[in-house]
């Protein structure tokens, strides 16, 4: 059995392959001016259709077949969690971006190109909408603005059935607080197999984050809109992607931002700081929705490679339940475990149908 899968990100594509129980996996970086080229997120197709070859190429891979391809899920409709079939109506709204752009809507389309040329079949897997929230999350507190799912399910999933089964139980018999820490920050309340709560860092919502603003005052946001000083397009851009850490430094990586710090950077001190202080609150809210039943905190994601911040961050919330580290993303393993799931016939691959937006 041989799997291919694929993960597009903004500035990396990171690829793996499974060949009979063993794993070869590898990330290609995208220098920003390369990636920075293209007009829109799809327009990249030939260029990662070409990246993905390269490295199939390199690896040894390059006159292989594979019985399967699975690519990470994008921002389609909402729709519960699982492993979807690639089909007419995903591409399309993949395409459409119907839930919004990000490099992840590549994930089906470049594992559709893939699984043709091999005729066979392909797959996605918990795409970031996934949608499992309870009624009471849904609330914002204005009646026409409804919170929505959407957070970084497939990494979330996959590090929570890890330590459910550390723990020594199914992922459907315990609750968990995951956070999943990287350029944008999202932490979700897994009850019992399902996310019932979670913010959706793209949409300003939850703490700041390296590169999100994370929730903002709202009459703020609309002052900076009345004085001329943004526009609204320019701040959805700006929640999304330059702000968190990268307004208040001039940089989302937390490296330099830790270095700065060290360097005696006051200001940078005490946006680390902060940050793991909203991280904290956040925990705590969640660990309040769940009625304080919860048994473990989950930290993952690049930021969690960071031991003086998951230091803190443990300091702040370990009265509430034991800590699980499982830095970095674990991406690649989780779409090939599913992909393989499927092939040995455990799971059925869904049908992907296109609801309601
Ligand atoms: N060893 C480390 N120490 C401190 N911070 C780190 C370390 N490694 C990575 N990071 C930080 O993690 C952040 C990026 O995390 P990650 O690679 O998970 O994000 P991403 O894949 O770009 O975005 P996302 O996870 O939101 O999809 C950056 O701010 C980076 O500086
Ligand atoms: C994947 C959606 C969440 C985020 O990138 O912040």
């Amino acid at each position: 059995m041989r799997i291919l899968a694929i993960d597009p990100g903004s500035t990396s594509t990171k690829i793996g392959v499974y060949q009979d129980g063993l794993t070869t996996k590898g990330g290609i970086e995208h220098p920003r001016p390369e990636i920075g080229c293209f007009a829109s997120v799809m327009d990249q197709f030939d260029y990662r259709m070409q990246v993905v070859r390269q490295y199939l190429e390199q690896e040894g891979f390059g006159a292989c077949g594979f019985d399967a391809v699975v690519g990470r899920g994008g921002l389609v409709r909402p729709v519960p969690g699982g492993i979807y079939l690639v089909n007419d109506a995903l591409v399309r709204d993949l395409r459409d971006a119907v839930s919004g752009e990000h490099a992840a809507n590549l994930g089906g389309v470049l594992a559709l190109g893939f699984a043709e040329l091999h005729g066979v079949p392909a797959f996605v897997v918990d795409p970031p909408v996934i949608d499992e929230m309870w009624p009471l999350a849904r609330f914002s507190g204005l009646k026409g603005i409804e919170r929505k799912s959407m957070f970084h399910a497939l990494n979330q999933k996959a590090v929570a059935r890890d330590v459910a089964q550390e723990i020594g139980r199914g992922y459907d018999e315990v609750n968990l607080i995951v956070v999943h820490m990287g350029s944008g920050i999202t932490a979700g309340a897994h009850r019992k197999g399902r996310v019932v709560d979670v913010n959706n860092g793209l949409n300003g919502d939850g703490p700041f984050s390296p590169e999100r603003s994370g929730g903002l005052p709202v009459i703020g946001v609309l002052q900076l809109i009345e004085e001329g000083i943004h526009t609204p397009d320019e701040l959805k851009a700006i929640v999304a992607r330059r702000g968190g850490l990268f307004s208040y430094l001039g940089s989302p990586d937390l490296r330099e931002v830790e270095r700065m710090a060290a360097q005696g950077n006051l200001k940078a001190r005490l946006a680390v700081d902060a940050m793991i202080y909203q991280v904290a609150k956040e925990i705590g809210a969640l660990a309040a929705a769940l009625d304080g039943e919860v048994d473990g905190i989950v930290l993952t994601g690049g930021v969690a490679y960071s031991a003086s911040l998951v230091e803190q961050l443990t300091r702040k919330v370990r009265f509430i339940a034991p800590l699980y580290l499982r830095p970095g993303e674990h991406e690649i393993e989780a779409l090939l475990a599913a992909a393989l799931r499927v092939m040995n016939g455990e799971e059925q691959a869904k049908e992907y149908t296109g609801g309601a937006a």
